[in-house]
């Protein structure tokens, strides 16, 4: 029996870090689907927010869904484009949450700054997380596992090709110094109030970017704040706050309390967050 024929025999243990390499080669199939379709055309539509939708979007869902289901049997999947046509499943004690196509408005234009994100919540905190970045070749993934030790890391990865954790380099947070911060912001939704929260701060450096690729730059110490003062959704969120968790840093509400998950009432959406570098 193959290592993969195993694995779908017999499902990986929540805090094995095993589970994170094959989510993580979940999101390179999905990536490589994404590719796919963008080198032949893309065709967008507008949701009812007028966000846009692509064949993109919808396609890597699929191998998505298809894929959690074989590594994680029975685990509800809270997916973006599955909640949005009211097809979303319930939240459990153990959920994952998907965004097959994060920053699909970078998607649609010139810019590789889109992902697919996974993230697993666990007890209300999200505990492992993936970002695939395929057309720039970044994937970033992290958590906390069994042992009690949270890791994170970085590897250049073409999209479709399996991952070899071996290969993937060790990310921490950088500690956040007291003067002259590096911090990053949305590209594509910088609203008025992360602009002023901003204006606040002792910045010698700003990064814009699309998608959770700014939580990757925190995670790896190359930015030590990213804050979004408007509504994003849980699925563009849970992953990247696994992701820094596991790096030493944190993400939290901009009165400092922990983010809830799970909040299929709010229609998953999450108001506000700050994502921070290791502090103190
Ligand atoms: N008003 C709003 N409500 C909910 N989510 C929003 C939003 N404005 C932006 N977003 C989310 O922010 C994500 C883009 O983030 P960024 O600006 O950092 O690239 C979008 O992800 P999608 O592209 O997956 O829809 C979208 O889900
Ligand atoms: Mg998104």
């Amino acid at each position: 029996m193959t290592d993969q024929n195993l694995a779908a025999a017999s499902p990986l243990p929540l805090g094995d870090p095993a589970l994170l390499a094959a989510l993580a080669d979940a999101a390179l199939k999905a990536g490589a689907v994404i590719l796919r379709i963008r080198k032949e055309g893309i065709g967008t539509r507008y949701k009812a927010d007028e966000s846009p939708v692509t064949a993109a979007d919808l396609a890597a869902e699929e191998i998505l869904r298809a894929e959690l289901a074989r590594i994680l049997p029975g685990v509800p999947v809270i997916a973006e484009e599955a909640v949005s046509q009211g097809r979303g499943e319930t939240p459990a004690e153990t959920f994952l949450l998907v965004d097959p196509l994060d920053g699909t408005r970078e998607f649609v234009g010139a810019s590789g700054e889109f992902t697919v994100n996974i993230a697993l919540v666990t007890a209300g905190t999200p505990s492992l997380g993936v970002i695939y970045a395929p057309a720039v070749g970044k994937l970033y993934a992290g958590g906390s596992f069994a042992s009690g030790e949270a890791r994170a890391f970085r590897a250049a990865r073409a999209a479709g090709v399996p991952s070899a954790p071996e290969s993937w380099e060790p990310i921490r947070c950088r500690p956040i110094p007291d003067h002259g911060l590096v911090a990053v912001a949305s590209r594509s939704h910088l609203d008025p109030d992360t602009q002023e929260l901003l204006a606040s701060l002792d910045i010698a450096e700003r990064i814009s970017c699309g998608s959770a690729l700014k939580f990757g730059l925190v995670a790896e110490g190359r930015a030590d704040i990213y804050p979004r003062l408007s509504t994003v959704c849980e699925w563009d969120v849970g992953a990247g706050h696994a992701l820094v968790r596991a790096a030493g840093g944190s993400v939290r509400r901009p009165d400092g309390n922990p983010l809830p998950y799970g909040r299929t009432e709010a229609e998953y959406r999450v108001p506000a967050f700050i994502a921070y570098g290791a502090q103190g």
